[in-house]
């Protein structure tokens, strides 16, 4: 039997997101013991159980309400929300947070021996694509006579295979399109993962826990960005010093000992610090200058 009073997170089982999905909930303390094949995981620490699915399924779960929280990319949920729009089936969410994983486009993109001349060429063309919904919404947009053709896989072979002209698929570093013989021509999404919470009410204790939760993730976001600078400064350079660190707040100063001239400088800041920041530290007299990682922030 499943507990209702546990809140319900559902994340890829394997695939692009699951790294992602999992370093985050660990990152934040959830603890888990997941065993391979096991669809649920129960968080052992706090009052959470994973379902662990094909990332096709989380829009849907989260929005008929079978789970609270799911952790998908936008491409995925725009997609399954447009279609279930279409089909009259409910497609509320609420967007608790945009991730840092999970980074891709949705591009179109056609044979290098195809003669393109702007998304005008697609016209009578058929394109294949794992998102129906969302090349359609583009044909329409961009007032082009095409046709989306459905494929859940293999969409970078239907051109050589004769089962479309051109492709609309998931594009990263560019390789797999290359390895294909096609040339990416049109962006029509840019996408990310997101956490999404499940549209209607929330018991006071489980929107507790989801709360706690954003702010957890919150802080490793913000830690992830930002870095720990410590260096040895010259006292009459040190308003030159402080101009040069980017989005620093006020620094930490310490006596060094031994020394009347120097100072130790502390600073959290909110962006690393660039090769050249540090060569022109260098330039002012700075010393000993260290850049470290903050694994987590809070206030
Ligand atoms: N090359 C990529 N780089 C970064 N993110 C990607 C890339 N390809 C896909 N993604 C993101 O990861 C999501 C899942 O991609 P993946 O290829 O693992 O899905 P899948 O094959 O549909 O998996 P499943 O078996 O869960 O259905 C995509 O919907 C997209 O948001
Ligand atoms: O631009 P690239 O960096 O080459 O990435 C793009 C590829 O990555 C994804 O597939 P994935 O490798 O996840 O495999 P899948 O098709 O089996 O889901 C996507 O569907 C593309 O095929
Ligand atoms: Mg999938």
């Amino acid at each position: 039997m499943t507990d209702n009073s546990r809140l319900r997170i559902a994340i890829q089982k394997s695939g692009r997101l699951c790294e992602g999905s999992m370093d985050l909930l660990k990152a934040i303390g959830v603890k888990l013991s997941i065993r391979d094949r096991l669809l649920i995981a129960h968080a052992t620490n706090l009052p959470i159980d994973l379902l662990r699915v094909r990332d096709d399924d989380i829009p849907g779960l989260v929005m008929d309400g079978v789970v609270d929280l799911g952790f998908i990319g936008e491409n995925e949920l725009e997609e399954k929300m447009l279609e279930r729009q279409a089909l009259g089936k409910q497609h509320q969410f609420q967007t608790l947070e945009r991730m840092e994983f999970g980074g891709c486009r949705l591009s179109i993109a056609v044979p290098n021996e195809f003669d393109y001349q702007g998304a005008q060429s697609l016209a009578g063309k058929k394109v294949a694509t794992t998102y129906p919904y969302l090349l359609e919404r583009y044909f329409k947009e961009q007032n082009i006579n095409a046709k989306a053709v459905m494929l859940n896989g293999s969409v970078e072979v239907a051109p050589r295979a004769g089962l479309a002209d051109a492709i609309c698929d998931l594009v990263s570093t560019g390789a797999t399109l290359e390895a294909n013989g096609l040339e990416e021509k049109e962006v029509i999404f840019r996408s990310k993962a997101v956490l999404i919470q499940r549209a209607g009410d929330m018991p006071d204790a489980k929107q507790k826990l989801i709360d706690k939760l954003l702010t957890r993730i919150n802080g490793v976001m913000q830690a992830k960005e930002s870095k720990y600078i410590m260096l040895h400064a010259p006292k009459g350079r040190l308003d030159d010093v402080k101009a040069l660190l980017p989005g620093a707040e006020n620094p930490t100063l310490l006596p060094l000992a031994g020394s009347d001239e120097r100072v130790a400088v502390h600073v959290v800041s909110t962006e690393t610090l660039f090769w050249e920041t540090m060569e022109k530290l260098k330039a002012l007299g700075c010393s000993s200058i260290l850049v470290l990682p903050i694994e987590k922030m809070l206030g």
